[in-house]
């Protein structure tokens, strides 16, 4: 028998989560029956979503959501061989059994000597958020100015990357002074702290007195509000997430839209990347090859040791993660 630990929602959050919201406990896993898989997760993904979709997903006493890159060490199952190692998304757990319908094999193009985490961040989920928002929302056309918040994380830093790509002149905003640098390092053409600026409209304004031909919004709130006003003729906002509204126990009232925007994915192009589930494999294949070109490069945020999950999480909302957020188990 195999002992997994889990994280657990003690509490539902009230306001930004607090380590006492949430419970360590053990499970004995059963023998395995045909068919299935035993998996221990090797690298863990923290991100926004959780905070959000725990409210409506979740009842106190949950295992916390979330995605795992994972090794296979039994199989009863031959489409899986004790070895391979594949994205799931079994929550906060360091061992979990599976029939194999709900894993997704890393691709056999993987090279050796690429980080497995990287299924977590710039080659998964966030990285396929900005694929996908950028060429299916917000549609940019070379020449263009593309605009993004929240910029050195998971989801932006590969926005303003794939935008750079593109052909488009890239602006980005950050809550710190080593972010911003980090920004300017991987090529945006403008970074500043949105913490720092004397006006958001002026940093704005400066940063591309044309305005913007895209918003790529990754926070919503008064930042949204005020950059919403610089936009070009015909600009396109791809609203994908509004982390500056997650922590509020009581949301704010007034102009701030992006909540439901996003969850419904309204017509003001708001998104949730699921929705090309279906080309999933065409957005990993361009991922893997710009990162092992060298023209997407990646930074992560790491945490050693499950026990620290809980802290990863809200050090990641608080803004404490450059580039994608991940706990090594
Ligand atoms: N629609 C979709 O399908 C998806 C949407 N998302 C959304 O994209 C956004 C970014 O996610 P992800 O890249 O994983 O996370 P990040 O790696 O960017 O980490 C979150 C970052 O948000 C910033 N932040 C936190 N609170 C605030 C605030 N009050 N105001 C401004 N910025 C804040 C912090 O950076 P800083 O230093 O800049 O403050 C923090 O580091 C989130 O809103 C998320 O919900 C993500 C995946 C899919
Ligand atoms: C209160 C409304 C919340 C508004 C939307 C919040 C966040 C947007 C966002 O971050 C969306 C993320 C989507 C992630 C998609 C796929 C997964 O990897 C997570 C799956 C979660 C689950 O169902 O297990």
């Amino acid at each position: 028998m195999v002992t997994a630990k889990v994280w657990v929602l003690k509490k539902h959050f009230e306001g930004f989560p607090k380590t006492s919201d949430f419970d360590l406990k053990k499970i004995e896993l059963p023998n395995l029956k045909d068919g299935e898989l035993l998996l221990e997760s090797v690298f863990l993904s923290v991100d926004p979503y959780m905070r959000p979709y725990s409210r409506m997903d979740m009842k106190e006493g949950d295992i916390m959501i979330g995605t795992q890159v994972a090794r296979i060490v039994e199989s009863k199952n031959p489409a899986f061989t004790v070895g391979a190692f594949v994205v799931a998304r079994s929550g906060w757990r360091t061992h979990f059994i599976s029939d194999g319908k709900d894993l997704q094999l890393l691709p056999s193009s993987w090279p050796e000597s690429l980080p497995k985490s990287l299924a977590l961040g710039t080659v998964g989920m966030p990285g396929l958020t900005a694929y996908f928002g950028l060429l299916e929302v917000c549609k940019m056309k070379p020449g263009e100015t593309v605009l993004v918040n929240a910029a050195a994380g998971a989801v932006g830093s590969v926005v303003g990357q794939l935008a750079k790509i593109g052909g488009c002149k890239v602006v980005g905003c950050a809550g710190s002074d080593d972010k911003v640098a980090y920004l300017k390092k991987i090529g945006f053409d403008e970074a500043f702290n949105y913490k720092t600026v004397t006006s958001l409209d002026e940093a704005l304004r400066k940063a591309s007195p044309d305005g913007y031909d895209c918003f790529f919004d990754n926070v919503g709130g008064e930042f949204a509000s005020i950059a919403i006003n610089q936009m070009k003729k015909y600009g396109r906002i791809a609203v994908c997430g509004a982390i500056s509204q997650y922590n509020d126990s009581v949301p704010q009232k007034g102009p701030y839209v992006q909540v439901p925007m996003i969850f419904k994915e309204l017509r003001m192009e708001g998104f949730i990347v699921t929705r090309w589930n279906n080309r999933r494999e065409e957005g990993l294949k361009a991922l893997l090859k710009w990162v092992l070109e060298g023209k997407v490069k990646c930074h992560e945020q790491v945490t050693e040791g499950f026990e620290n999950m809980p802290m990863a999480f809200i050090g990641m909302l608080k803004g404490e993660n450059l580039g994608k957020a991940i706990v090594k188990v």
